[in-house]
């Protein structure tokens, strides 16, 4: 990571509310090429708001939201089918179809780019074949390429999962709770496979959790909301737990 790094990300000023109060005020934030930033923060902060108004799912009520550079919520449907290409999606309860297998599930993460519906492996182009095979590899498992999905463990569905979205080639990757059903050590080694892809690859990782602690071991960046507004944006490496409990106290006695 330099300083020099694209920004691939950046919300500035940004204002959205459902009715009530805000759900989040006046937010910025910028991710770089290859950086990792946790989103941390309480349940309800606006966590998963903020990742949706990066994937154009919600509109900012006031402010700027850039993905690549684009304003997903000004796009046209097709630009917006051609940015979400951009934009890999991970989610929390992984999303893939269990009685297929793990190989499978990650081709279907590269229908967006065929014409025709595929009814199983063979029916994919053989160098969609070996890539999928090639991301299973990074993601360590290849050996169970063959295996219904819904017979893996919770940490492998969820490394499955990446592995489909990195069919897609995204330049950014946006990781919603992905390791909320997962135990600490499976966690790790999940968050760590998204950290070697944003490292190795350049791919702007942004990942939401309810772990502070998780977010200090594999994020560059850690910034913390709660109750709508960013109450922390700072590189890892400066945070220890006791530096989060104290913005968390500190925010609690202004609450
Ligand atoms: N589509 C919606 N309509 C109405 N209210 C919403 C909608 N989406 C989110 N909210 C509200 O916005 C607030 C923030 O929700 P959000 O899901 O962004 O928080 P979060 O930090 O991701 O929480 P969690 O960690 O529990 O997932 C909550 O009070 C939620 O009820």
């Amino acid at each position: 990571m330099t300083d020099t790094s694209p920004t691939r990300v950046r919300l500035a000023d940004v204002t959205k509310s459902f009715g009530a109060g805000p759900v989040l005020d006046r937010v910025g934030l910028d991710a770089a090429q290859g950086e990792f930033v946790a989103l941390v923060g309480p349940s309800g902060a606006g966590k998963s708001t903020l990742l949706r108004l990066l994937n154009g799912m919600h509109a900012p009520d006031s402010g700027t939201v850039e993905v690549l550079g684009t304003d997903p919520a000004a796009c046209s449907r097709r630009a917006l089918r051609t940015l979400r290409r951009d934009v890999g999606f991970v989610f929390q309860d992984f999303g893939l179809v269990g009685r297929l297998t793990a190989l499978e599930n990650v081709l279907m993460g590269a229908l967006a780019t065929l014409r025709l519906p595929r009814y199983g492996v063979m029916t994919y182009p053989a160098s969609l074949r070996a890539r999928a095979v090639e991301n299973l590899e990074r993601v360590g498992l290849v050996e169970h390429r063959f295996q219904r999905c819904d017979t893996l463990s919770g940490g492998q569905q969820q490394r499955v999962a990446i592995a489909r979205t990195l069919m897609q080639d995204p330049r950014v990757i946006l990781a919603d709770e992905p390791v909320a059903s997962l135990d600490p050590a499976t966690s790790v080694a999940v968050l760590d496979v998204l950290g070697r892809i944003a490292k190795e690859d350049g791919r702007t990782v942004l990942c939401s959790l309810h772990q502070v602690d998780l977010a200090l071991q594999v994020a560059d960046r850690v910034v913390a909301l709660r109750g709508g507004h960013k109450v922390l944006d700072r590189p890892a490496g400066e945070l220890d737990e006791a530096a989060m409990r104290a913005v968390y106290a500190a925010e609690a006695g202004h609450g």
